[in-house]
This record gives structure tokens, sequence and C-alpha cells, in this order.
């Protein structure tokens, strides 16, 4: 029934295998036809037979231009953007339970553990009424990515993974250049960052590419020149 856009292929890195794309299923959006199909396979956790959104991980080292992207996807097609940082800041702000151990990790570009992390998405995905993510920064660690698979159990596999590859000089500059007080935008803690991005999130950005379902985007050049080539990817799921 799926089949791939050729014309993509460059922008799937060596996948084994690879989601379909109809072409012709214009009308609805791919996005909401895929929902109704995976909500009947679906059997629990986040996701039900009346709601299985259409779920985009939005991946890539510090200062990649995930959130900056993000908010162009969100302004042209409509989706919800979650960004797993900003809501684990918030607790922070918020002085929640959990918000001393999360500064903390934060602080040392080290990763929060997956139950809390994941919580946090469940309870932003679930208050709110669009069918259509961006999760951005998330999953981080193979170890967060099995655990978000085991609370979504069938359906837990996202529609596209989008992974903004970037020369560690050219993240690192804009890193230090945002100038918007977080805790970790400092070298010391962006050396951190990185390690954590080449140890940990690599591999799970290797097994998406290996299911088929990652579309890796050069992260260089100016906000616009790379938001076309976002298009390309969304343009071809509408
Ligand atoms: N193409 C670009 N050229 C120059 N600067 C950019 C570009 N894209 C984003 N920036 C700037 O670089 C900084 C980091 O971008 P952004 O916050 O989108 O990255 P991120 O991947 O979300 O980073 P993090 O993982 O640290 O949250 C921001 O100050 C942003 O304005
Ligand atoms: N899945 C995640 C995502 C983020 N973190 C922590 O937040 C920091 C900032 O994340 P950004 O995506 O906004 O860069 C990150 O360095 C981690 O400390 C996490 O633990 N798990
Ligand atoms: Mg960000």
């Amino acid at each position: 029934m799926w089949r791939r856009v050729t014309s993509l292929s460059h922008l799937l890195s060596s996948p084994k295998s690879s989601p379909q794309l109809t072409p012709t299923s214009y009308g609805p959006k791919i996005w909401e036809t895929l929902s109704t199909e995976v909500s009947k396979k679906s059997g629990g956790g986040i996701f039900s037979k009346e709601r299985s959104p259409f779920i985009t991980f939005v991946l890539g080292g510090p200062g990649s231009g995930k959130g900056t992207q993000c908010s162009r996807i969100v302004e042209t097609y409509g989706f919800t953007h979650l960004s797993a940082g900003d809501l684990l800041r918030k607790e922070i702000t918020m002085n929640s339970e959990n918000g001393a151990m999360i500064l903390d990790t934060i602080a040392k570009g080290k990763i929060v553990p997956s139950e809390v992390t994941i919580k946090l998405i469940r309870k932003a995905i679930e208050s709110a009424e669009n069918d259509k993510f961006l999760i951005d920064g998330f999953p981080r660690t193979e170890e967060n990515r099995i655990a978000y698979e085991r609370i979504v159990q069938i359906g837990a596999e996202p529609n596209i993974v989008l992974f903004f590859d970037c020369p560690e000089e050219v993240m690192v500059k804009r890193v230090l250049s945002r100038n918007e007080g977080r805790v970790d935008d400092n070298i010391d803690t962006v050396k951190e960052r990185l390690k954590a991005f080449r140890s940990l999130n690599l591999p799970v950005i290797n097994h998406y590419s290996n299911k088929g379902v990652l579309y890796k985007i050069d992260g260089t050049g100016t906000e616009d020149e790379i938001f076309e080539r976002v298009r390309a990817v969304f343009d071809a799921w509408k």
C-alpha cells in the first residue's frame, strides 16, 4: 500500500527498510491517514484506538538548529512542538519535585532519567488537541527510546525522524552565541553535551536509519536554506 518517494531517497541515510509513502494520497494529509492506520493496530499506552498521532522526532547535536527549524515547521505545517529540553527546564522554573535534580543534570550536560522526561512528554501529548507532534531532543539515548516504546507499545515507531547533521565547530559557535541565559550554554558543558551526543544519541540515530525512517538534513547554511531541505521532507508527506 505504501511506496517510498524516490526523489527523497538521498535524504534517507542507508535505510534497510523505509516507510512507504503514497504520493497519490493527497486530500487528507498523509499524517492524518497514517494516524488512522496506526490507531487500528494500537493496543494501549499513550495512544489509543481513538488517538494515534503522527510523531516526528527531531534529533541533532547541541546547537544543530532543532528548535529553530521546529518553529518553522510549526508555522508552515501546523505541528505542535514539544521540546524535551524546554519541558525539563520548565520543571526547574516551577521548582517541581524533580527540579533540583534536573538542574544539576542539565548543568553537567548529562541525561535526565527516562521516566522523568517521558512523563512530561506524555502529559504534553495528552493535553494537546493536535494530532501532529514534533518531539525535539528525544529520544536522546537508547534507554530513552526503549522506555518510550514500552510506554507507547504498538504504534510507538515515529513516522519520521529528522536528524540535523552539523559539524561540531558550527554547533559550538551557535550555542556560545545563543545568549538566552541557559545554564548549559558554556564551553565546559557544551563539551559534555557533545560527548553525550556522540556516545548516546548517535546510536539512536543509527537505529532509526536502519529502520528506514531517518531523514538526514544538512544543518549548515542559513535558516532559510536549511528550511528548504526540511520542506522537501514534509511536502512529500502531504
Ligand atoms: N542556520 C543557522 N545559522 C546561524 N545560526 C543559527 C542557525 N540555526 C539556528 N541558529 C542559532 O543557533 C542557536 C542554536 O539554535 P537552536 O536553539 O535552534 O539549536 P538546538 O538544536 O535546538 O540546540 P539545543 O540542543 O542546544 O537546544 C540559536 O541561537 C539559533 O538562533
Ligand atoms: N531527552 C532529553 C532531552 C534533554 N535532556 C537534558 O536537557 C538538556 C538540554 O536539552 P536541549 O534539547 O534543550 O539541548 C540536555 O543537555 C540534557 O541535559 C535530557 O536529559 N533528556
Ligand atoms: Mg533546542
